[in-house]
């Protein structure tokens, strides 16, 4: 048995495809910005990066992180910056099977502007210069991110991504 991490920058799907690949492969479905929102008392992301700082957030972040049982049958969806922060990468790679979504900057941003919900303290839907701050961050993560046993470029769905883990799994 074990843990699928979908990792990638914000809007790369991992929350939406992750809930989906639990369902279609019979495992859990954890979100760790959800268990950071618990772990925190419902306080918002938004809240916790105003009131504590980025600091504070990515301690929490690798807290919960660790209390996700290794080695069992979760699809966890991280954060998009969990796997540059502290040990997390590491941690992953131990504890189960990672993969990347890798969509190009110019995707992302044009997802975050057509999706509305989903506010993210890091990247501003008003900000005239989200595009150029999505480059940046895709660049400085992708030493992070390439180390996932797996990439998948471009969009996908569930059905050919379950198709692809079928033999590690
Ligand atoms: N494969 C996809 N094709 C088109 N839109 C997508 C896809 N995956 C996610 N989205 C949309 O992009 C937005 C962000 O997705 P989300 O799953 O929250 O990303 P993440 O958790 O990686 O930040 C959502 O509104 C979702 O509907
Ligand atoms: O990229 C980041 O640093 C972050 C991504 C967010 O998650 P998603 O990738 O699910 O949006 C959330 O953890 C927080 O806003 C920080
Ligand atoms: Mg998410």
């Amino acid at each position: 048995m074990k843990n699928i991490f979908l990792i990638g920058m914000p809007s790369s799907g991992k929350s939406t495809l992750g809930r989906r690949l639990a369902r279609e492969l019979g495992y859990y479905f954890v979100d760790t910005d959800k268990l950071i929102i618990q772990e925190e008392g419902g306080r918002s992301i938004n809240d916790i990066f105003q009131t504590d700082g980025e600091a504070y957030f990515r301690e929490v972040e690798r807290r919960v992180l660790h209390t996700i049982e290794p080695n069992s049958q979760f699809v966890v969806a991280t954060g998009g910056g969990m796997p540059c922060f502290h040990d997390n990468m590491a941690y992953i790679k131990a504890n189960g099977l990672s993969i990347f979504l890798d969509i190009t900057p110019e995707q992302l941003l044009d997802r975050m502007l057509r999706h509305k919900l989903n506010e993210r303290p890091l990247f501003n839907r008003q900000d005239p210069t989200l595009l150029q701050n999505l480059r940046q961050k895709y660049t400085d993560r992708r030493f992070f991110y390439t180390q996932a046993d797996f990439t998948i470029s471009g969009e996908t769905d569930v059905e050919t991504l379950s198709k692809q883990l079928e033999a590690y799994l």
